[in-house]
Parts: structure tokens; C-alpha cells; sequence
């Protein structure tokens, strides 16, 4: 019985990254800072948590020997395992984009080794083309937004403009991205998802990787929120992934949360859905009960990015961490022998650096299960060699890039 676990631990970088200059990100390192912050006392937040950031399930699989492999030192405040026994390194990108979709994709062995289209910081974001086409096609009478923002900051700003106006909040990040955020009843949701489709045929010849829809409720600026509903509309991976792989080779490949979105549905079996990590984590562990011999299932844990990298919370992401930890001991439970669990992330986004922005920064790899060896694995060369890995272990022929560590 072989079968593979792959948790993304959306944001969750360690620093270290040795390109990470070119993207004005030198020494941004988003565990490595949360740690700081919450020994310094910087982490509490009343009713949610205080002290040292404490993540003993993860530290126990090698996370502080990563920390320091990535980034020269301990995290600080953190205690050090008496004994670890995962196997652990870090892994430099190779892709060029800091973003979601090249994390994710690098990381199932496909790196992206072109340059997405990215819209300007100054001015208008958007050609005066690109608009009147979206308001032609999409039906809306004019958009609103144009400019780079954060998605809970502009629906603030702009959304009661949006609910009287009916036109809908367009806006980007220096990530490859257009996003829209329209209120789920004034506008509809449907209707979003239609304007974000047509959207994504007209941003094709833009090069922009995603297309994604922001849903809000409420009434005012000060109760609008964003739900559930999110839906991310991506290109296709530049080549086959591991997904893709995998199906062909007969498996199944169980995509919970966000994944099936990155993906663009290529190389998906099933998609699960679930909004927040613990009811990602419920369903991860579900998935993992309804996965065959040889099968993937493959979780995206959104909410270290956006609800507290993106918005800068270090008590909230220092939270978040430790109630994932806290959580671990129940994905043990579930292992059979033959296999193989693999936390890693897809990118930084130290919720102490300037901006709103990911970071570059490099990721953890932790590999467990009955039966793997303990070792570390040092500084890979690339995300694909977690895909090229799982690839060995669940026995299928190796992809071109990168190269298994298992
Ligand atoms: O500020 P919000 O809307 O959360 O946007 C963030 O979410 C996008 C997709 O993950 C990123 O490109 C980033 O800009
Ligand atoms: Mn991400
Ligand atoms: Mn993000």
C-alpha cells in the first residue's frame, strides 16, 4: 500500500531564499519573524494566544533544523525536539513568479520558467481597452477599483460605491493577478462568476495567470466580509504536472480546498471544498480515509495566506500555525503502512515585511510516515523535487524536472 498526503501551508516560508534580493524581499522570512515577534511578546492578542510561538508537532519533524538550514539560525523563543524524526529540508523556487500557482505547480514538478504579465503600480492598472471590453461583454456599466490594492482594504473603500453603482471592484497585487470583489446578493454571485469567466478569456492574451473572484456580504464598510466563495480561474500548467501523471497512470488524485482552482481542473479526480483550515483539515482527513492504493490527496491551507500573511496579523498567524500543529496527531492516527505524509508551502508572505505582498523566501519540506527514515535532506534545488518524490513513492515513471529525495 503506497499512497501520498500533500499539505500546502499556503504562505509558509522560512526565509533564506538566495534570490530573494531581486524582489526587494533580503531577509524577509515569515516563520522566522512570527517567531521573533512572539518572543518579543509582539504575538499576543487577548483571547487568541500568547508566549512563544509553539509548534512541537512540526518541531518534532524537523521544523527548527529547517529554520536554520534555510535561514542561518533558530527561530527564536522556540524549543529545540529531543528527537526528530521526519525527514526534513528546505527548497529553493526555481520559478520566477512568487505566486500561488507557480508554487503549487513547481511544487507537482512543473516549474513555470516564463515571465507572467503583471499590471502597472502607477496610474491606472488597467488598459482603457481591456476595460471597455470587460464592460462590453461582462454587461456592467463601468468597473471600479483599478489600481493595485489589498482585498479587504478596497471592499472597505469602495463597496458601498459598488452596491449603489452596480459596477464591480477590478483590482490587482504584484502577483499575476485580476481580481473582482462584488457584493454576493446586490450584484450576485452567479453573476460574478460569469463576469470573472469572461474576464479570463479576455486576460488571456495578457499573460495573467489568475482570474479570481472575490465575493463580500454586508451592509456598510465597517461589516462588509468576504465568504466562502472565492473561485480562482487559472491558465493551464505550462506542461503535464505530477497530477496529470498520476491519472494517467491510472490514479486518483483527491483535491481539497483550493487546489482544484490552481490546477485549473487538469489532472483532478475529485474536488473537495472547504472553507477555513480546520474544516480543510476535517476533510483532508476524510479524503485520506477515502483514498485508494497508489491515489494523492492534495490540500491547499489558505488561510495563513490570506486571512493573516496578506492582512500583516502576526498573532493571527502564529495562531493559525499552532492550531495546525495541534492537529497533526490526528493525521497520524490515520496512517497505514506505505504512507507518506509531506507539508511544504508555495511561497512567503512574513506578515512583518513592508507591503501586503508574498514574499521570496524558502519553504519547508517535511516527509513522514510508517516505515520513512529520519534524515535531513538539505537544500534542494527546487520545489519538483517534492513532486519527483511523491512520483518514486507512489511508483510511477520520474517527470523531467527535479529530483526525489525519498
Ligand atoms: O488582498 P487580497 O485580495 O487577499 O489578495 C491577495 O490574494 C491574491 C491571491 O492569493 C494575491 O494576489 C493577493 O493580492
Ligand atoms: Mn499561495
Ligand atoms: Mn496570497
Amino acid at each position: 500500500m503506497a499512497r501520498a498526503f500533500l499539505f500546502v501551508l499556503d504562505s509558509f516560508g522560512v526565509g533564506g531564499a538566495p534570490d530573494a534580493a531581486a524582489y526587494g524581499d533580503e531577509g524577509a522570512d515569515t516563520l522566522g519573524h512570527i517567531a521573533e515577534f512572539c518572543a518579543a511578546g509582539a504575538g499576543d492578542r487577548a483571547g487568541l494566544r500568547s508566549g512563544p510561538l509553539c509548534l512541537p508537532n512540526m518541531s518534532e519533524l524537523g521544523l527548527m533544523h529547517i529554520a536554520r538550514a534555510a535561514s542561518g539560525q533558530f527561530p527564536a523563543g522556540m524549543s529545540l525536539p529531543e528527537k526528530v524524526y521526519g525527514v526534513y529540508g528546505t527548497a529553493n523556487e526555481i520559478s520566477r513568479g512568487k505566486d500561488t500557482p507557480s508554487g503549487h505547480w513547481e511544487i507537482a514538478g512543473t516549474p513555470v520558467n516564463f515571465d507572467w504579465g503583471y499590471f502597472p503600480t502607477e496610474g491606472d492598472a488597467f488598459p482603457p481597452e481591456l476595460i471597455e471590453a470587460l464592460c462590453r461583454d461582462g454587461d456592467v456599466l463601468g468597473i471600479l477599483g483599478n489600481c493595485h490594492a489589498s482585498g479587504t482594504e478596497i471592499i472597505a473603500r469602495l463597496g458601498e460605491e459598488h452596491i449603489r453603482t452596480g459596477k464591480p471592484i477590478c483590482y490587482t497585487s504584484s502577483d499575476s493577478v485580476f481580481q473582482v470583489a462584488a457584493h454576493e446578493a446586490h450584484f450576485g454571485l452567479e453573476r460574478l462568476l460569469t463576469f470573472c469567466r469572461i474576464a479570463r478569456g479576455l486576460l488571456d492574451p495578457y499573460n495573467i495567470g489568475r482570474v479570481i473572484a472575490r465575493p463580500f456580504i454586508g451592509q456598510s464598510a465597517s461589516t462588509f466580509q468576504r465568504t466562502g466563495n472565492r473561485r480562482d480561474f487559472s491558465v493551464l500548467p505550462p506542461e503535464p504536472t505530477l497530477l496529470d501523471r498520476l491519472l494517467q497512470n491510472g490514479r486518483h488524485v483527491h483535491a481539497v480546498g483550493k487546489i482544484g482552482d490552481i490546477f485549473a481542473h487538469q489532472g483532478i479526480s475529485r474536488v473537495i471544498k472547504a472553507t477555513g483550515n480546520e474544516a480543510l483539515m476535517d476533510a483532508s482527513l476524510s479524503a485520506i480515509d477515502a483514498a485508494n492504493d497508489g491515489d494523492l490527496v492534495f490540500t491547499n491551507f489558505v488561510d495563513f495566506d490570506m486571512n493573516y500573511g496578506h492582512r500583516r496579523d502576526v498573532p493571527g498567524y502564529a495562531a493559525a500555525l499552532e492550531a495546525f500543529d495541534a492537529r497533526l496527531p490526528e493525521v497520524h492516527k490515520k496512517l497505514k503502512p506505505g504512507d507518506l505524509v509531506v507539508l511544504t508551502a508555495d511561497h512567503g508572505c512574513d506578515p512583518t515585511w513592508r507591503g501586503t505582498d508574498h514574499t521570496r523566501e524558502r519553504v519547508p519540506v517535511i516527509a513522514f510516515g510508517p516505515g520513512i527514515r529520519s534524515r535531513s535532506i538539505g537544500v534542494r534545488r527546487t520545489y519538483a523535487d517534492i513532486g519527483e518524490s511523491i512520483a518514486r513513492h507512489l511508483g510511477i515513471p520520474a517527470g523531467p524536472h527535479g529530483r526525489s529525495f525519498l
